[in-house]
């Protein structure tokens, strides 16, 4: 039996998005079956479930990441509130998604550029200019990313040099640089040491005041740390989600039991 220290309960949120009866085809090939699902505001929510079951697949929809490969195709909604526009709309442009809902991977991707120009990128893109403004907005992003005492006196150096885990927390601060109305991580520690992990798992609870946060993770006493909400998948289904306290005490489906009690998967 694993022991799971749990973050804390969940509170009364109102919801950022919902999504409704999604499949998702790669080609021909089925990987989402009619996902329901809620995504609570300025709460985080984890994505759990055996290798394969479509967690990546299901967090991509979210930016659609999958439109840049020809062949995939959506069906069903995810809706965005408060506006309430559905962000899988062939009417709505994957781009303008993507600067809303920003996205964190595995490995830590910084650009080849500096650690100021990595912050700055996004912000140049949305075709702000002024220095000044700039600097405030990155040193902002490096403080909420909890790196801005370990870079605030290099920040022209090459981005390659920081550690593992510094770089990790630099693509984050990188993501929050644009203010997204939801952070996607998609396995976000699974590059780094125990330490730089703890950091990240502490970072994530820090900025879900600022942001909604949707994480796939494989490592189920990461998802009791830092989640509110868990969402269970099994072959493209999503089996169980609540509250991660009702999911990791008192599972109510006997497969999202066996999962999480180790004795599947
Ligand atoms: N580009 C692709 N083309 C075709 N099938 C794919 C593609 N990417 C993923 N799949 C399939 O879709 C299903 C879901 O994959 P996905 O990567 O979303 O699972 P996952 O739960 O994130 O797995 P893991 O925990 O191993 O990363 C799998 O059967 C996988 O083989």
């Amino acid at each position: 039996m694993q022991i799971f220290k749990l973050a804390n309960a969940a509170s009364p949120t109102t919801q950022k998005a919902a999504v409704n009866k999604l499949n998702f085809y790669y080609g021909g090939y089925q990987a989402l079956k009619n996902i329901n699902m809620v995504v609570h505001e300025k709460q985080v929510t984890a994505l759990i479930g055996p290798s394969g079951c479509g967690k990546s697949t299901f967090l991509r929809c979210f930016n659609r990441m999958h439109d840049l490969y020809p062949h995939n195709h959506y069906e069903g909604e995810i809706l965005l509130y408060p506006d309430n526009e559905n962000i899988l709309s062939p009417e709505v442009d994957p781009i303008e998604v993507r600067m809303r809902i920003s996205m964190v991977f595995q490995k830590p991707n910084p650009f080849p550029k500096s650690i100021f120009e990595n912050v700055a990128y996004g912000l140049r893109i949305r075709g702000v200019k002024r220095r000044s403004i700039l600097e405030e907005r990155v040193e902002n992003a490096l403080r909420n990313a909890a790196l801005w005492g370990e870079v605030k006196d290099r920040l022209g150096d090459l981005a390659f040099n920081l550690s593992g885990g510094q770089q990790q927390r630099l693509c984050i601060a990188r993501a929050l640089a644009t203010d997204p109305e939801i952070l996607l991580f998609d396995e976000p520690t699974s590059a780094l040491d125990p330490i730089a992990t703890a950091s990240i798992e502490e970072l994530i609870s820090d900025i879900k005041n600022k942001v909604t946060i949707l994480i796939v993770t494989h490592n189920m006493q990461q998802a009791a740390r830092v989640s509110d909400y868990t969402a269970y998948m099994y072959m493209g289904e999503l089996i169980e989600f609540g509250a991660t306290d009702n999911i990791f005490i008192k599972p109510k489906n006997k497969q999202t039991e066996d999962y999480i009690t180790g004795r599947f998967g």
